[in-house]
């Protein structure tokens, strides 16, 4: 018997990063695993373009009516933390339009360190850096880094020719994480594929047990939904909800 507890809606999970660290690629990687077994939709954030969305799509790894784009228009941090509406209602329609979903991926749009997801809009973020960006970056720092339920450190296969000891970063990443856990990857490498499917498998049976905790990586900031009703978060701030829905804070 299903707990009565756990949330009725689609795990919500959010995928930020730096540009060009391969988010697109780990969706469409993460898409190809689990369409077989689950069913998923994806939103995308690019601040003038659907290209994130067009590459999802021509990869042909998702029924492309399931990936939808939001064009930002401003820095994508603002869509993914500041006021959250437009990719709350991309993803509310997605959940309705295919229902039932299971997890809708959310991509944040390139950003610097600093972009992390508010947790009003998913209950469980990836944030993700790659080998080419430089050894250096986990060290560097930042809210996702540190705290983003899974690090991602990407194109692990470019190790040697970036001259970044991949071991090291990984070992680095684990150290600012604490429990948290660290994961290198790569489309090259099919062990590292499993893996991450399995982190995200873990997850949603986390979520659906009522066991997930979303955490936030920085502060909580106010946003809106479109129909007026007002929520007040444990923290004290309040936002208004647009549709029917199950919402956990
Ligand atoms: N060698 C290698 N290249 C990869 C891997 N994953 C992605 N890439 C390449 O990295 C580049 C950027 O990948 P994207 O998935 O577009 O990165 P993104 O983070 O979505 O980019 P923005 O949306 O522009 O921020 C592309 O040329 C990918 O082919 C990998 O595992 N290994």
């Amino acid at each position: 018997m299903p707990d009565p507890t756990a949330p009725a809606r689609a795990m919500r999970l959010g995928v930020a990063g730096p540009v060009g660290t391969g988010k697109s690629s780990l969706i469409a990687t993460i898409c190809r695993q689990l369409a077989g077994s689950l069913s998923l939709a994806v939103v995308t954030n690019d601040i003038y373009t659907d290209e994130d969305a067009r590459f999802l799509k021509a990869a042909g790894v998702l029924d492309p009516e399931r990936i939808r784009p939001v064009e930002t228009g401003a820095c994508p941090h603002t869509a993914i933390r500041d006021d959250v509406t437009v990719n709350l209602l991309a993803a509310e329609d997605l959940e309705a339009d295919f229902a039932p979903v299971d997890i809708v991926l959310i991509e944040s749009g390139g950003d610097n360190l600093t972009a992390t997801f508010s947790p009003a809009l998913v209950d469980v973020q990836i944030f993700v850096l790659d080998v080419a960006g430089g050894g250096d970056v986990v060290r560097k720092g930042g809210p996702g880094i540190a705290r983003a339920d899974l690090l991602v450190i990407n194109k692990t296969d470019l190790g040697p020719f970036v001259d970044v000891d991949v071991d090291r970063m990984i070992a680095e990443g684990r150290q600012v994480r604490g429990d948290r856990p660290v994961l290198g990857v790569s489309r090259k490498d099919p062990s590292s594929i499993t893996a991450l499917e399995q982190w995200v498998r873990d997850c949603l049976a986390s979520f659906r047990s009522g066991r997930h905790v979303p955490v936030d990586p920085g502060p909580m900031a106010p946003h809106s939904h479109s129909d007026g009703t007002v929520h007040t978060h444990a923290d004290g701030t309040v936002h208004a909800h647009g549709h029917e829905h199950a919402h956990q804070h």
